[in-house]
């Protein structure tokens, strides 16, 4: 238990006890809508039926449905409470029942060394608000410049920078730290500041003694190298997602139905030309079928809807066939699996004061301020800044934008840090006693530095047969050289940002020469010594993607949608989430997949209006 005042041991009980009480949360909710489910209209024919009520799925139900009937259905329920939309407990909710769906990789070859197994936790919300439940909030559109790869790539200019600008602001109620100018006002997404520790004025004040800009990373043109703190997807201090944005406000549309706890087996197609007319799904132990009358749309995520789509017979036709599953049509689903990773990087130690510590920041009147005001420590997801640059192989190659992209993580190990970082992290206790915790209780921060453009990609599989069992998950960390070359420039970075500036040198910024456990015969701050490092602490920034990934035509041997997001070789069927996105393209955040919900809405609209104008389409779907 943690020690200090009465107030810190109830929170410390609330934390400790999370499981316990979502659990019981879990269950009534439940027992409420098993009783609705009695009283639902038996309607089972819809426009649109959309799977998953994530950041994509939310935004393209709100706008479908004001013109046609829509039925959503989401696998989780609603974990819309305190404890989870407080966003200073982002980290301690992860890998935790009913709300995330608890996936782990496959245990890494070149990376991983420090968590058991070598696995690495994928943790993904599940529930109304999708991801938006359970992630750290940070406001940041990221690589946009590549959307006119995209656009180029897929000869489509819906998908150009200026459109998806056009669009994020669109979505945006800005109130963060930068000009209003260059961002949106009025939309659904809320954004705010946060509350911001003393160190990340620090960390500003270095970046720019090394020459870079403090500016808005959500600048109206390509992203740039430069320092921010953070502006969150937040509003009034709490947690605020799609599902609050986009459908809460709606929920008495008549065109709307909405249904939790249903979790979607597959599509279900007819005919030569494999048209989708619906899905099979389940609720409360029944098996239901939901037909549609235009399309079917996945917006399950990119770990669920290539899970969907190969449990329906799209995807590689072998490995269908090894479980049984009749191929339908032969597609390279899951094979190009990527995700935004890093390493983890610290603790860095600076004044007291400085940083976040949990036992003396989350105090009673604080807690009692942000019940009122929204502000205060509570307010923190403790991911409070970031900054962004190009790796020295970026600029011999004269390539423009930033490759390396580092978070600050200002809060300090405390005592409970062991028990927190093993459950959201799966790291080795003897790591966390032997490393992390002899230096609990003193003002620390810590460093992510990732790779926006990662070169190792790995795969997705299904595990067997049964739609339930979560998928074989490879991402094959650290395989590419690129990789472990940018994270060594990165960290490098990391250190000499504290260790070389006078902006920390005033805070007496350090790292104690204490050697990471597993690189302790590697020479302290080398080359290979950071490369140990790397991979050991290597972290998800949860960024997972391309699994159902979009191209041209099927000459483009990786895509299994157009640039439409239609399925190829089927009709009516469409994916509309994280998974079409190459995180080496595009940042696949949470407000770009918000983007690509609110762009994909705007051309099926269009498709839809045209065909009942009886206009010539422009959009061929005879794929
Ligand atoms: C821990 C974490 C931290 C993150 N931090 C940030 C951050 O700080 N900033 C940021 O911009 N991005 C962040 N992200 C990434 C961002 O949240 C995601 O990229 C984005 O939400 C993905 O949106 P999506 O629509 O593709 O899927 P999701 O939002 O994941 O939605 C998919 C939905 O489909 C439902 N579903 C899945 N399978 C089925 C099924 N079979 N039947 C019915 N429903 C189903 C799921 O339960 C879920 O609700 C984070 C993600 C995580 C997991």
């Amino acid at each position: 238990m943690r020690t200090g005042t009465p107030w810190i041991r109830i929170l410390d009980f609330l934390v400790v006890n999370l499981s316990t009480i979502y659990m019981i949360n879990y269950y009534m909710e439940l027992q409420m809508d098993q009783v609705k489910m009695r009283y639902e209209s038996a309607q089972d024919t819809y426009d649109f039926v959309i799977v998953g009520a994530g950041s994509a799925g939310c935004v393209l139900a709100n706008k479908l449905s004001e013109k046609h009937t829509v039925l959503l259905l989401e696998a989780g329920g609603d974990h819309h409470q305190p404890l989870i939309n407080a966003p200073v407990l982002f980290f301690n909710n992860q890998n935790r029942f009913p709300h995330d769906w608890q996936y782990k990789t496959v245990p890494q070859v070149n990376s991983s060394f420090a968590f058991k197994n070598n696995v690495t936790l994928w943790p993904a919300g599940k529930g109304l608000g999708g991801s938006g439940l359970i992630n750290g909030m940070i406001y940041i559109r990221g690589s946009v410049q590549g959307f006119d790869d995209v656009a180029e790539r897929t000869s489509n200019p819906i998908w150009t920078m200026r459109n998806a600008q056009k669009h994020y602001k669109q979505l945006e109620d800005y109130h963060g730290h930068f000009d209003q100018k260059n961002h949106g006002v009025g939309g659904g997404m809320t954004i705010e500041k946060g509350d911001i520790r003393p160190v990340i004025d620090h960390v500003m004040k270095a970046g720019e003694e090394m020459g870079y800009k403090v500016r808005d990373p959500n600048l109206d043109g390509p992203i740039t190298e430069g320092f921010a703190p953070m502006d969150f997807h937040m509003k009034n201090g709490y947690r605020w997602d799609s599902y609050k944005a986009y459908i809460e406000p709606i929920l008495d549309r008549e065109t709307l139905t909405v249904r939790k706890f249903a979790f979607v087996n597959k599509v279900l197609f007819t005919g030569e030309n494999n048209k989708a007319v619906g899905i099979e799904y389940e609720r409360h132990g029944q098996t239901k079928i939901a037909k549609a009358t235009k399309e079917v749309i996945l917006s399950a995520g990119a770990i669920q809807s290539p899970r969907i789509l190969m449990h329906s017979g799209v995807g590689p036709k072998s490995h269908l066939e090894e479980f049984g599953i009749k191929p339908i049509l032969d597609l390279p689903v899951g094979e190009n699996l990527q995700d935004k990773y890093g390493a983890f990087v610290g603790p860095f130690f600076v004044d007291e004061g400085k940083s976040f510590l949990m036992e003396r920041e989350l105090t009673m009147a604080r807690m009692v301020e942000f019940g009122i005001f929204g502000t205060s420590p509570y307010a923190s997801t403790r991911l409070e800044g970031t900054y962004t640059f190009r790796s020295s192989k970026a600029k011999t190659e004269g390539y423009k934008y930033p490759d390396i992209f580092t978070y600050i993580m200002v809060h300090s190990t405390d005592s409970e840090y062991e028990r927190d970082m093993e459950i959201a992290a799966n790291t080795k206790k003897e790591i966390l006693r032997g490393y992390y915790k002899m230096w609990a209780g003193n003002d620390s921060f810590f460093q992510l530095v990732t790779l926006p453009k990662p070169y190792s990609k790995g795969f997705l599989k299904l595990r067997d047969a049964d739609p339930k069992s979560p998928p074989v998950l490879d991402p094959k960390y650290l395989s590419h050289q690129r990789d472990v070359d940018l994270l060594v420039e990165g960290i490098k970075f990391a250190v000499k940002l504290v260790e070389e500036t006078k902006s920390f040198k005033e805070i007496h910024g350090k790292m104690l020469p204490v050697s990471f456990p597993g690189c302790e015969k590697l020479p302290f701050k080398s080359d290979a010594y950071w490369e140990c490092v790397a991979r050991h602490t290597t972290a998800t920034a949860y960024k997972y993607c391309a699994t159902v990934p979009m191209g041209k035509d099927t000459n483009d041997p990786t895509a299994v949608v157009d640039s439409f997001l239609r399925v190829f070789g089927t009709k009516g069927l469409r994916v509309v989430d994280g998974s079409v996105f190459q995180e080496k393209e595009v940042s696949v955040n949470q407000c770009t997949c918000q983007m690509l919900g609110s762009v994909a809405s705007e051309f099926i609209l269009d498709y839809w209006d045209n065909q009942a104008s009886g206009l010539d389409n422009s959009l061929d779907d005879e794929k």
